[in-house]
């Protein structure tokens, strides 16, 4: 036989039609393909077999996360040439599953059989989560945000670090400096002034992780905080830290449902990350429950990951890869759908401020805390979840950085039928004269 990585360099050019921009190391040690390129490593004919049982990303990423694919190099410059040259080929956008499909590919995909040898097919990896739809009652939600959440929260702090707070920092400017804590404190401060709480107001943090934005809101502006989380590890964690911090007279952290909520009214709302997870086919409830929290004159901030809308939104199709493994049951949303979402239920939206950048930037820093402690977050949630989290946020900071995705703020008002919405009639800091 002859050496497999010019054999399956060869096979892949003929699928792609076109020559393959990454260096490839064979399980025999041969090794193929542009000499300074960043190296895929094919460890054994089993990520072969991955890929063509189940042709396509998710194919590739059951490879990856069983460790029977790795790459030598820079993990983003991997990502970018694979997506470059896989996902998104010229203008036609084919996937990697459609080309496997494709009639043109079956001598090609002949050969990859042949490369890939006699087996069964590999079982899945344990920590793959099956598909259960995308129902989001009350259970179904609990299992998807333990699956997610659960995993101890040693292995948070490793990625998150000291801030524990797991949504978009807010990024100095003009130059990107400074910590992630410090970050993540101005991402706080930013969602505190868009609510404008002062002493004394009562915040709703709906989806309140590990409990940063409710202690903040508590300790620097004077609220008295609720903050829900569907996380019992969460919960515990973030109990802890109020009473450490000497805040348990002003912040109550609950393991519940947002649909439960019932002793409003409150002054504010945050949702911070967490209106991902409501899916298309409970967020108008999501939203009216919320305005009916809120006083009059009562504000919602939602922080929200967007997805780009498509043309013909019936032929949109959720990522495999996030759906199984990271985030079983989360939906992303174009954000025009959830400003009138939002609308619908009765809000008037004020304002709305898109900061992608800033979630690459996040997600760099993520990756770099797990990277810097691989092998401990290894011992502490199994090297498959460490691998999956890897590829999942330099993935998810490529997909931000090329506007595949986007995040926002949308500052919306339960305005009274009075029309006074209490905003100032200046808010953003580019409406003041600059000198
Ligand atoms: C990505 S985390 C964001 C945590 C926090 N806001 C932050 O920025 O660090 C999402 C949070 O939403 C919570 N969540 C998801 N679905 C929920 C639901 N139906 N009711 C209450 N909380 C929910 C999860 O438990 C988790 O705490």
């Amino acid at each position: 036989m002859p050496d497999a990585a010019p054999r399956l360099r060869s096979l892949l050019e003929q699928l792609l039609g076109a020559p393959l921009r990454l260096r490839i190391r064979a399980w025999d040690g041969s090794q193929a393909g542009p000499p300074d390129a960043p190296t895929l490593v094919v460890r054994n004919r089993r990520a072969l077999r991955r890929l063509l049982w189940k042709p396509g990303e998710l194919g590739l990423a059951r490879a990856w996360v069983a460790g029977d694919l790795g790459v030598e190099g820079d993990l983003y410059a991997v990502l970018e040439r694979i997506s470059g040259q896989i996902w998104e080929r010229g203008d036609d956008a084919r996937t990697l599953a459609d080309t496997l499909r494709d009639p043109h590919s079956r001598a090609a995909v002949r050969g990859l059989i042949k490369l890939a040898g006699p087996a069964l097919p590999p079982a899945p990896p344990r920590e793959e989560v099956r598909r259960r739809g995308h129902l989001h009652t009350r259970r179904s939600d609990r299992r998807a945000i333990s699956h997610h959440y659960d995993v101890g929260n040693a292995f948070y702090e490793i990625v998150l670090g000291p801030s524990m707070v797991y949504s978009c920092a807010y990024w100095s400017a003009p130059e990107p400096a400074g910590t992630l804590e410090e970050a993540q404190h101005d991402k706080l401060e930013l969602v505190c002034r868009k609510l404008d709480l002062t002493p004394g107001k009562r915040l709703l943090d709906v989806g309140c992780g590990w409990g940063s934005m409710a202690m903040h809101a508590a300790r620097e502006h004077g609220v008295n905080a609720v903050g829900i989380t569907l996380s019992q590890e969460q919960a515990a964690y973030a109990r802890k830290r109020v009473a450490d911090e000497g805040l348990t007279d002003r912040v109550e952290i609950r393991v519940q449902d947002y649909r439960d909520v019932r002793d409003g009214p409150y002054d504010a709302i945050s949702s911070i990350g967490m209106a991902e997870h409501v899916g298309a086919a409970r967020y108008l409830e999501y939203a009216t429950h919320l305005h009916g929290l809120l006083k009059p004159g009562g504000r919602l901030l939602n922080h929200q990951i967007a997805r780009r809308p498509q043309l013909d939104e019936s032929a949109y199709r959720v990522d495999e890869f996030i759906d199984a493994y990271v985030f079983p049951d989360g939906e992303l949303a174009p954000l025009g759908t959830t400003v009138t979402q939002l609308e619908r239920a009765g809000f008037e939206v004020r304002d709305v401020e898109s900061i992608r950048e800033h979630y690459a930037l996040t997600l760099r820093r993520w990756v770099a805390n797990l990277e810097a402690q691989g092998d401990r977050a290894s011992r502490l949630a199994g090297a498959g979840r460490t691998r999956v989290w890897r590829l999942y946020m330099a993935a998810s900071a490529l997909a931000f950085e090329r506007n595949r995705i986007g995040v926002n703020q949308v500052l919306a008002v339960r305005t009274p039928d009075s029309g006074a919405s209490g905003l100032p009639l200046r808010s953003r800091v580019w409406a003041t004269r600059q000198p």
